[in-house]
């Protein structure tokens, strides 16, 4: 689908008044932005009073400009005497679409009856799609995500511009075939023919960066619900509900089922690294405000001439006052310029006499000019701009006397492992008893993945509360899976979430949490049961941060026991948190729940958990995912059914031929890549992504001595996911 054009039109009397009061346009905004690939040219989100000429007035100039496909409105469609919009914009409307107020009621009719008092209109009006959503932020969220669902918006408009809708037609019944019967990777995006242009070498990559033109996976369908873990073990599902989803499918069902967190101000200091900006940041003043020196030295006039001057410092004359004629000033690097002066000479050349011979129209020197650096209004740094860690944008910010910043917030994540069999590595051999630790009993299986994730984790700026290990039964994996629901904004498990009885995770999430497991299986190795799904949750998203958030090891102490559903309750609970519940004040949380194996566990969570963090933190869409680069591997890598992630340490060399030089990156394996050998991944700083053996053995079709390609040979050239600093060779 190509970029859609947007405009957005706030109608209201109190926001025409005071702007700052309209939260339902960057609602609008923000929620699009995630959605579609959409773009607001520059003067297209406007807010006027509710006044049918004014509403009109705005729509015309802009449906009659050919340069927008969508006009949202909002605001103005009630019951109210002062609500005028769809007077305003019916008349105006040439071909009425009743199917999408149809949508768009019965989106907010699900929710409430009061929704029967809105009065939607919406239609075309030339080229361009005009809709009108209620004022409320919560309802043009409900609106907006009926409309958004399912392509039905991309399609109206690809319709409206003169396509004849097909690409979405198969873009849609592609994925729906592919959810219901999911061949194993046989849809991921593509393989490599192509030729990559900075290297002139053929390169591997099983990922299309091109986010456009991609099938739209959906959320499976609920008839098929993961086992009952309350029935008796031999009634558990012998084969796994959940679809093998390919790679690119479920990155992008994150990116559709991930909403970014609200926007808070922080302060601006060495912690705001890492943390996306949610405003333009404008120099406030020029800087410097005044001249200048930037050299140690003394001030004088440009038109002095070579001579004997009598030296004044800041004990003998104040620079505020002229500076008196047969004088020169002393002054530091960085002092401002006393009055009457305009250029410096440097200390160096002033012994007894100076051999700096200023002409009469010498331009002033070595001075900083007001407004050198930043000019007052420069845009020093931009909305949706990262802060990085690197100093200098937490620099630029002090630089130009930003003492607070509108930042998006920055996910907390809920950390548990799941497993009978684990123990906590410091829990051994103490505490009551001491006898035989758990882990003698059970053959020494230390939770790993709980200290490793926390590692990575807090090493990237994250908040974590750590849940500590939960046992494999029912009523602990659902106290502490709310609880963690509750004071999180993401939920991340280990364990549990392949096919065996005490695989807890999958079902819990659908049957006792009321949640929506969107992939449950993917085609990767490793990692193949990483399950992503949300939860409703009522409540507030920034309560994850206060003081009341859980910590270390408090599951079991204040965990939030849940009533419903505990006894095995078949069907799917509306939602968890009834207890503080406004109505319809939902709010979608992750569960990413990564396999019990150490290796895969963290793979997976590079692979999709980080992009899912970044996303809700407010990183841009090019930004989310890893960075990834071409290496030439140096082992043979072995090829499996699934795109394999084979962890590397990344080297790059000088590499230097008759035309010229130029940097290599050599990718080392690691060796045994079993997911439960963690040691893969000590000291790696790359994750090689290798093509399914299928779309090796495509590409190599007819290459002489390449059919029947079952690895990828030293020296070839293959995609690579950067997880840490590249190494000098
Ligand atoms: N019948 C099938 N069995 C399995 C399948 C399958 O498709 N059908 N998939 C396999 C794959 S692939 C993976 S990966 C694992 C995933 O297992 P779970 O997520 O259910 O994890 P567990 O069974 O709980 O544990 C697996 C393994 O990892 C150890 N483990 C678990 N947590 C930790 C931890 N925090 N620290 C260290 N080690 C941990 C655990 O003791 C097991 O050895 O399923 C396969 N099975
Ligand atoms: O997919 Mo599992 O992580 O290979 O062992």
């Amino acid at each position: 689908m190509t970029l859609i054009r947007v405009a957005i039109l706030t109608v209201s009397d109190t926001a025409s008044a005071d702007r700052s009061t309209d939260r339902s346009g960057p609602t609008i905004r923000d929620l699009i932005a995630q959605r579609i690939s959409c773009q607001i040219p520059e003067g297209h989100y406007r807010i006027v009073a509710d006044d049918v000429a004014a509403i009109q007035s705005v729509v015309t100039d802009w449906t009659s400009s050919n340069e927008i496909d969508w006009v949202i409105t909002t605001g103005g469609t009630g019951f109210g005497m002062r609500d005028v919009t769809p007077e305003a914009i019916a008349p105006l409307i040439e071909r009425p679409a009743p199917g999408l107020v149809h949508l768009m009621l019965s989106a907010s009719l699900d929710k409430t009856p009061l929704a029967a008092l809105a009065r939607p209109v919406a239609g075309t009006i030339k080229k361009t799609l005009v809709t009108t959503l209620p004022g409320s932020p919560k309802a043009v969220t409900e609106n907006l995500e009926a409309l958004l669902q399912g392509g039905v918006l991309e399609h109206a408009i690809d319709l409206i511009k003169g396509g004849s809708g097909k690409q979405v037609h198969a873009a849609l019944s592609l994925s729906s075939s592919e959810v219901a019967q999911t061949p194993d990777s046989s849809t991921s995006a593509s393989t490599s023919d192509s030729q990559s242009s900075h290297h002139h070498h053929h390169h591997y990559h099983s990922h299309s960066h091109s986010h456009t033109n991609h099938s739209h996976p959906r959320p499976r369908s609920q008839a098929a619900l993961s086992h009952d873990p309350s029935a008796p073990v031999p009634a558990r599902h012998r084969k796994s509900p959940f679809p093998q989803i390919t790679l690119e499918n479920a990155l992008q069902l994150i990116r559709q089922n991930i909403q970014l967190l609200p926007i808070e101000i922080l302060s601006v200091d060495y912690k705001l690294g890492g943390r996306i900006l949610a405003e333009d940041v404008y120099a406030p003043q020029d800087i410097p405000i005044r001249a200048t020196t930037s050299v140690d030295g003394y001030a004088l006039r440009s038109t002095d001439p070579p001579g004997t001057y009598t030296v004044l410092t800041s004990s003998t004359h104040t620079p505020s006052s002229p500076l008196p004629p047969g004088s020169i000033f002393r002054i530091n690097t960085g002092a401002p310029l006393p009055l009457g002066t305009d250029t410096v000479i440097m200390v160096e050349d002033t012994e007894l006499i100076s051999t700096y011979k200023p002409f009469p129209d010498s331009p002033p020197r070595r001075r900083r000019a007001p407004g050198s650096d930043v000019r007052k209004g420069d845009v020093v740094r931009q909305k949706g701009e990262l802060v990085g860690r690197g100093g200098g944008d937490v620099g630029v910010l002090v630089f130009v006397g930003r003492k607070e910043v509108r930042v998006y917030k920055k996910p907390v994540i809920a950390l548990m492992s799941t497993g009978n069999e684990l123990v906590d590595l410091h829990d051994v051999g103490v505490g009551a008893g001491a006898s035989p630790s758990k882990a003698e009993e059970w053959g020494g299986i230390y939770d790993t993945n709980r200290p490793s994730l926390r590692a990575v984790l807090e090493s990237l700026g994250y908040e974590v509360i750590d849940l500590g290990i939960v046992p494999d039964d029912i009523t602990s994996h659902l106290n502490t899976l709310t609880h963690a629901l509750h004071t999180a904004d993401m939920v991340l498990t280990t364990g549990g979430t392949s096919m065996g009885p005490t695989d807890l995770l999958k079902p819990i999430i659908e049957r006792y949490l009321g949640g929506t497991i969107h992939f449950g299986r993917v085609g990767v190795k490793p990692g193949k049961p990483t399950t992503f799904g949300v939860v409703p949750v009522s409540g507030s998203l920034s309560g994850s941060t206060g003081p009341d958030a859980g910590t270390a090891g408090d599951a079991g102490a204040t965990g939030t026991t849940v009533t419903t559903g505990v006894e095995g309750n078949a069907s799917a609970s509306a939602g968890i948190g009834s207890e503080t519940k406004e109505a319809g004040s939902t709010i979608p949380k992750p569960i990413f729940a990564l396999p019990g194996n150490p290796a895969s566990a963290l793979v997976m969570f590079y692979v999709f958990v980080l992009p899912a963090l970044r996303r809700m933190g407010g990183f841009p869409e090019r930004l989310c995912e890893l960075p990834r680069v071409v290496v030439q591997i140096q082992n043979p890598m072995p090829l499996d059914p699934r795109v394999e992630f084979h962890r590397v340490i990344i080297k790059s060399f000088l590499s230097t031929t008759d035309t010229g030089s130029s940097m290599v990156l050599k990718a080392y394996s690691t060796g045994g890549q079993r997911s439960s050998r963690v040691a893969s991944l000590a000291g790696a700083n790359g994750l090689v992504v290798l093509p399914t053996l299928a779309q090796a053995q495509a590409n190599s079709e007819g290459i002489k001595g390449k059919a029947g390609k079952t690895r990828l040979e030293t020296g070839e050239f293959v995609e690579a996911l950067v997880i840490g600093e590249i190494e000098m060779g």
